[in-house]
This record gives structure tokens, sequence and C-alpha cells, in this order.
């Protein structure tokens, strides 16, 4: 009991007070119905003994009619809340959780699969908010109404009431039976729901790379496969709790044979006249009603727990934490003091990492695939909080600043661009909404993006949805920096694109990218092009998470070292690339 109030509570949100007036109004509602019940048996008594008391019928009538009324009136009390307010819980509880998921470690996020993200803001939310009223509901009923009958008829006949009493004990004795196997049949079910989602997502996004690689039919074995799995779980599920069911609606059944029997034997000794056993029985078949819903009652339970329990998952992990929410940037230099850092569940990515980016420089990050480059940009955007030692910008430790704080002064170009589903201008005006079209026009002219995107159906208020895959690599990418150009923020984390676009879009990229860090303060790049990388005010050669030459290009030439190797076994290559076995 105390478990389902908890979990009413917990989904009713900061909807609390008035979910509370609607239980009210809901125990109301159910006293009432279980006591028009209760008066249905003096009425059929009234109505069915040899000489019938046309007054007190009418009387009895009157109270039916009357708790009736007063049930309606109560039940409409209870749905008024739950029509009118469920949607609203539903919408506050996605933007709480969304909130959360907004300020929690991008690793953190990362764990999560997109499936798993999916359901637990469509379907955990709208099973937990609308099990828990219907539950609400339903306990309600399953507690007064056999309590109120059976009540009544123990003041009826006490051999009688005695004879309905005893159905309790089993009927309680099955509802545990049933929720412990449904309860484990609902976290396996809840587990393969989740894996069907992350199959779908999964296969949705990498249709292209399955069609370009022929694996379509094997993945959609794969795909297939998770959802007969999920079909099978489902009816394992339905079939563990067939039997515990039915012997609950039997228990119910047994005890009303038993009180016909009873009730049959006491009016053949003329104990009680046969109109009070016909009256006192259509009062029984309502105390057992609401213990039939016990099975169904049980698994939607399950559902609300677990979809609880995701939402509780969410909802209990810790923040990132901000030491200080006043503190301000003041100054753009970088400096990684030590830091060592590995992905959640992963081995050790960067080990003590030091190095220092003064203001007004361009640092290049070089090294082989997997040295942890990109990890190093990331770090300085708060993704996540290094293990050990410190990562600051003008002296200041991230874990000082509210994220707010660090977005402000970061602007990130990477190979990977998210165009969300809205304008384009939406999407170049993303870090600066109020934007006037001018400064968008200018940004995208410098980000060498005017020109194409003049070229598409609506211009810049065409929807990146309405034209699908159209924009390539390059103009996604050029977009992104019109982004970051529009910004305008002091220090540029960029990890420069790699020969996968064409040689004419490299050029433009290229070109945009050069218009982007011209005026910057603090830029460090993940470097690509020999350019990059001899006009750097400072190399940085990463291995195995661990820095192992820094300076520039001519120190590091003349030191002979790793760099040095590198240069000589690239110099003929367009590109900066690095093999992994160098
Ligand atoms: N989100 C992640 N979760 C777990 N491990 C990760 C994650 N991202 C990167 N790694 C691992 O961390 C290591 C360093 O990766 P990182 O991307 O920083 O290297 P990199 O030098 O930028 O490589 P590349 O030049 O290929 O992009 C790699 O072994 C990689 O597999």
């Amino acid at each position: 009991m105390r478990r389902i109030v908890r979990l009413m509570l917990l989904a009713a949100g900061s909807y609390r007070g008035e979910f509370r007036r609607a239980l009210w109004c809901a125990l109301i509602a159910a006293i009432a119905q279980a006591l028009a019940y209760a008066a249905l048996v003096p009425l059929l008594y009234e109505l069915t003994r040899p000489e019938v008391n046309v007054g007190a019928a009418w009387a009895w009538f009157g109270v039916f009619a009357a708790l009736y009324a007063v049930e309606a009136v109560f039940h409409y009390g209870e749905l008024r809340f739950e029509f009118g307010r469920w949607a609203d819980m539903l919408s506050d509880a996605r933007l709480e959780l969304g909130d959360k998921l907004r300020t929690m470690p991008q690793g953190e996020l990362e764990r999560r699969s997109a499936g798993d993200l999916t359901m637990l803001l469509g379907s955990a939310v709208a099973n937990a908010a609308m099990s828990a009223s219907t539950l609400a509901l339903w306990f309600l009923r399953l507690v007064t109404v056999p309590t109120v009958l059976g009540v009544v008829v123990l003041l009826i006949d006490w051999r009688l009431g005695l004879v309905l009493a005893l159905s309790v004990p089993f009927a309680v004795l099955f509802v545990r039976r049933i929720q412990g196997v449904s309860g484990v049949g609902m976290r396996e079910s809840d587990a393969a729901d989740a894996a069907a989602a992350n199959r779908i997502v999964e296969y949705v996004q990498g249709l292209p790379v399955l069609r370009a690689t022929g694996q379509v039919g094997a993945s959609s074995r794969r795909l297939v496969e998770t959802l007969e799995r999920q079909n099978e779980t489902m009816s394992a599920m339905q079939n563990r709790l067939t039997w515990p069911g039915l012997l609950a609606s039997s228990v119910v059944h047994l005890c009303l044979v038993a009180m016909v029997s009873v009730g049959a034997a006491l009016v053949l000794d003329l104990r009680i006249s046969a109109a009070l056993l016909v009256a006192v029985v259509v009062a029984a078949v309502r105390f057992a009603e609401p213990l039939s819903a016990v099975p169904s009652m049980s698994s939607l339970f399950e559902v609300t727990d677990s979809a609880l329990e995701r939402i509780g998952d969410v909802l209990a992990t810790p923040p990132l934490s901000v030491g200080n929410p006043t503190a301000e940037i003041t100054r753009h230099d970088l400096e990684f003091d030590n830091v060592h850092f590995a992905y959640p569940d992963g081995p050790q990515v960067l080990r003590g990492v030091s190095f220092t980016v003064p203001s007004r420089s361009l640092t290049a990050l070089v090294g082989p695939s997997g040295s942890g480059k990109t990890t190093v940009t990331k770090l300085l955007t708060r993704y996540a909080d290094p293990e050990r030692g410190s990562v600051r910008i003008g002296g200041i430790d991230l874990r000082e600043l509210d994220p707010t704080e660090i977005y402000r002064h970061i602007s990130v170009v990477f190979q990977d661009v998210y165009l969300f589903d809205d304008t384009i201008r939406a999407n170049i005006a993303m870090a600066k909404p109020e934007a006037s079209q001018a400064e968008i026009e200018s940004a995208a002219r410098a980000a060498n993006a005017h020109t194409f995107i003049e070229g598409l159906p609506h211009g810049y208020d065409t929807r990146v949805g309405e034209i699908g895959n159209a924009l390539s690599g390059g103009e996604r990418q050029r977009i992104s920096i019109a982004r970051a150009i529009l910004k305008d923020a002091p220090i540029v984390l960029l990890d420069e694109p790699t020969a996968a676009l064409d040689a004419e879009n490299e050029v433009y990229v290229q070109q945009a990218i050069d218009a982007l860090v011209a005026k910057k303060t603090v830029v460090v790049v993940v470097a690509h092009r020999l350019s990059t990388v001899v006009a750097a005010d400072q190399i940085l050669v990463l291995e195995s998470g661990q820095v192992v030459e820094q300076g520039r290009h001519e120190e590091l030439i003349a030191r002979d070292g790793r760099y040095s190797a590198m240069w000589s076994a690239q110099t003929r290559a367009r590109h900066w690339r690095v093999p992994t076995s160098a």
C-alpha cells in the first residue's frame, strides 16, 4: 500500500495537492458506490418478500439513487483531474526529465542508447502517469467496496458475512503470488522492449551503411530476432499469469458458491427468508467484482513500478557539479594539469596530460588514431570530469564553472555535424537566436555557405528535414562553421575535416575554417592539414594518451624525435595522415 502511494505521489510531481484531492474524490465515490450496492440489499428484500412494503421500497430506492448521485459527482471530480491535469503532468514530467538530461554529464548521456531515452521520455513517463491514476482508482475500489459490503452482510447475517470474509485471506495470498510472477515478467518484458527500441533506432540509422555493404538482410534478421524475443517474453509472462489469474477468480467464485450453499441451508432451516438471501447474494456478487480485477491491476502496478524505476534512475544521476555558479571566465588561456581520464567501463585514455595554451595562440593536436586528441577537446567542454588532475580556462577549474558559462566562451566544430530539423536559418542562429538576417547571412558568407543556401528550395527558410540527406558532408560542415562564426566565441575547438570531403568541398570548408580561426583568441585544432600544423604556435604530439612531444614545428623537426619521424613519413601526403602503427 505504501509503495502504491509512493508511486502515485512520485508520478504526480508538482500536482500532488490536486492529485490528493482527486484521491479523496475517488475514495468518496468508491464508498458511495459500495453503500449504493449495500442499499440494494434492503431494497431487493422489500421487493421480493411476500408482503411488499411499497413505502419502504421507495425509501430504499431513494437512498440507492442518492448514493449513486453522490458517486457520480465525486467520480466527476476525480475524472476532472485525470483528463484536465493528466496532459500537464505528462508534459511537466517530460520537461523535468529533459532538463535533467541537459545537465547530465555528456559521458553519462552517451552511455544511454537512443532507444532507451526514447522509451524513457515517451512510454515510461506516460505509463507512470497513466497507471498511477488508474491504480489509485482500482486500489480504492478494491479496498472500500468489499469492506463496506462485507460489513453490511455481516450485520445482516454473521454466518453469511463470515463466508465472505473467509475469501479475503485467499485473495490476498493470490495477489501476492501474482505480483511475484508479474514482477519478474514485467522486468523481463521491459528489458526486451528496450532492446527492441534500440535495435529499431540502430537499424534505421544504419540503413544507408547496411545498404552500401549489402548487410540489410543480416541486420534485419537481427532486428526480427529481437522483435521475436520481445514477443516471446510477452507471451511467457501472459502464460505465467494465466494460472494464478484463473485461481484468483476461482477462489472468488468458490466463495460465492459457499455463500449460496450456506444461505440455502439457512433458508431451508427457516433462519432467514429467501428474499433476504437473494438480496445478499446480489451484494456478494459486487463484493467479488473488484477482486477479479487483481491480476490486471497487478501487471499495471509492475508497469508503473518499472517505468518509475527508469525515471528514478535518471533523476538520481548526479548532475555536473558547479563549485561556484557565479564564477566568470575573464581570460581565455587553457590548461591541462596532469589529467587522467577513462570513459566509463573503458581503458585509460589520457594518462597525466599536462600543457598550457596561452591566449592568442593556435595549438595543433597530432598523433595516431586513438591517441586521445578528440578526448582532449571534449574535456575542454566539460564533456566529463577528469578522474585526476584539472582542466582550466583562464585559471578556473571547469568544475567550478556553470556549463552555460563555459559554452558561452567556446565554439566547437567537430566532424560529425548535427543539424536539427528546423530551418537552415535557425540552425545557424542556434547559439545566437536574436541574430538579424544580415548577421546570419554574413556568417554564412564567411563560411562559404551563402551561395549553396540561396540555391535551396526556400533559401534560409528551407527546413533540414525537407531536404533530408540532400546536404553533402561539406555543406553540413559549412553550416556548422557559420554557426560558430555567428557565435563569435573567443575559444574555438576544431576537428579538421579529413579527406572524406570531395576536393571542391574541401577547399570551401578549409577557407571557411580559416575565416573562423582568423580572429580568434584561442584555437585548439585536431590537425589533419600540414599547413595548420606548420603554422601552429604549438604542436602537441599525443601517443597512447600522453603528450610525448611539444613545441613549434621547427623545434620538433630539429629534435629529430617522434614528430620528425612522422613528418618525414608524411611530407609527400597532402593530408596529415598518421598511421596507427606509426
Ligand atoms: N565515447 C567513448 N566511449 C568509450 N571509449 C571511447 C569513446 N570515445 C573514444 N573512446 C576511446 O578513447 C580512445 C581515444 O579516442 P579519441 O577519439 O580521443 O582519439 P583520437 O586521437 O581523436 O582518434 P582519431 O584520430 O581516430 O579521431 C580510443 O581508444 C577510443 O576508442
